[in-house]
């Protein structure tokens, strides 16, 4: 089941366009209100958009102000899922019954519907969970019996709204597990911010900023490539743009980062991003002596702890720098100082 998505909310300040292939899990990406839950709101129909249209394979779910009548698929009719952060399990009925409820309601009986409710409750490790109502779930235990009711309705389009989100640190890890394995043939559209989510669940990431995609691709692609601010930060990585130079990218204000172009190399004047990790830049108090290094003047805004290191971050940049470095070099907030970073290890693409 492959879905095509046009969709504008003029309201909302959101106008996207991307597509899922059959089978594929796809992450939208973001930073808070940059249209990702407006998004997945219209695809479920809770949402109408302004204009646009919504089609899974050849149906269309939705269509407005396009050539033609106007179409609209009601929620339950669309066959979609949503499954948000919180479990929202119906609190009068079982962990069996919340799952058959999916099936019975597109018609299966209820022998076939608790058979198909059994089933999708093993395959999350949830059967002893079956009698117990809702109240007497963990939030973990509550969570996988939303996925299975979820998928127990064999919907063609799966959308998941940071469904780990509001579980312990805990239990994430073993419901991602259950993600990966359930989500591998489903088409699935799924909100996180987590990276871990990202790289382990979808196949493609689509970023979002401001209502408007500003880039997509595969996972592995966009994460180590970044070409936006968003999932450069997102994946941990330093991003620079400007414009390119024969060997780097000069930045508005004229400082010059040499780098490693990528393939196909950007070409010279046109835009570009410099992209290197934040293990790779050392701090220093004044300019560097002597090497040819890229040293980048910035002002500390933040530490944070990152296990034995620590992160300082001057505005958009970072620098991941040992306890006894911070201390020597006495960095604090409002501290100015360079980030030096070798030209090898530094990559350059266009953007
Ligand atoms: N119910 C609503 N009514 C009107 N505007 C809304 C409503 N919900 C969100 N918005 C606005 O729509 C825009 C997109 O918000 P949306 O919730 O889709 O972003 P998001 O990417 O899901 O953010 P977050 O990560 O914070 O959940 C924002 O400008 C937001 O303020």
């Amino acid at each position: 089941m492959s879905a095509l998505v046009e969709i504008a909310v003029a309201e909302r300040g959101v106008d996207v366009a991307f597509e899922v292939a059959d089978g594929e899990t796809v992450a939208l990406l973001g930073p808070n209100g940059a249209g990702k839950s407006t998004t997945l709101a219209v695809l479920g129909g809770l949402l109408r958009p302004d204009s646009g249209r919504v089609v899974l394979d050849d149906e269309v779910l939705t269509s407005t102000g396009q050539t033609g009548p106007d179409r609209w698929v009601a929620p339950h009719a669309r066959r979609t899922a949503l499954l948000a952060q919180d479990p929202l399990l119906f609190p009068h009925l079982s962990a069996l019954e919340n799952v058959a409820f999916g099936p019975r309601s597109t018609g299966n009986g209820r022998r076939d519907a608790r058979a198909t409710a059994a089933r999708w409750l093993a395959e999350v490790d949830a059967t002893e969970l079956a009698d117990r109502r809702p109240a007497q779930l963990s939030g973990g235990q509550a969570q996988r019996v939303a996925v299975a009711r979820a998928l127990a309705a064999e919907p063609r389009l799966l959308l998941l709204d940071e469904p780990m989100a509001a579980l312990d640190v805990a239990v994430a890890p073993a419901l991602r597990t259950l993600f990966r394995r359930v989500l591998a043939e489903q088409t699935t559209v799924i909100v996180t911010h987590h990276v871990l989510d990202a790289l382990l669940l979808a196949d493609r990431v689509v970023v979002l900023d401001g209502g408007r995609v500003v880039e997509q691709g595969a996972t592995a692609d966009v994460l180590s490539r970044p070409r936006s601010a968003f999932a450069a930060r997102f994946a941990g990585l330093n991003l620079v743009a400007g414009t390119a130079t024969p060997d780097g990218v000069r930045r508005p204000d004229g400082v010059v980062l040499h780098g490693t172009p990528g393939d196909p190399p950007p070409v010279d004047g046109a835009a570009a991003v410099a992209v290197f990790r934040p293990s790779a830049v050392a701090v220093h108090r004044g300019p560097p002596g002597g090497s040819p290094r890229n040293a980048l003047p910035v002002l500390v805004t933040e530490l944070e702890p990152l296990g034995d290191l620590v992160r300082v971050r001057a505005g958009d940049l970072a620098a991941d720098v040992t306890v006894a470095s911070v201390a020597e070099l006495a960095l604090a907030p409002g501290a100015e100082v360079t980030f030096v970073v070798k030209a090898t290890e530094v990559d350059v693409y266009a953007r």
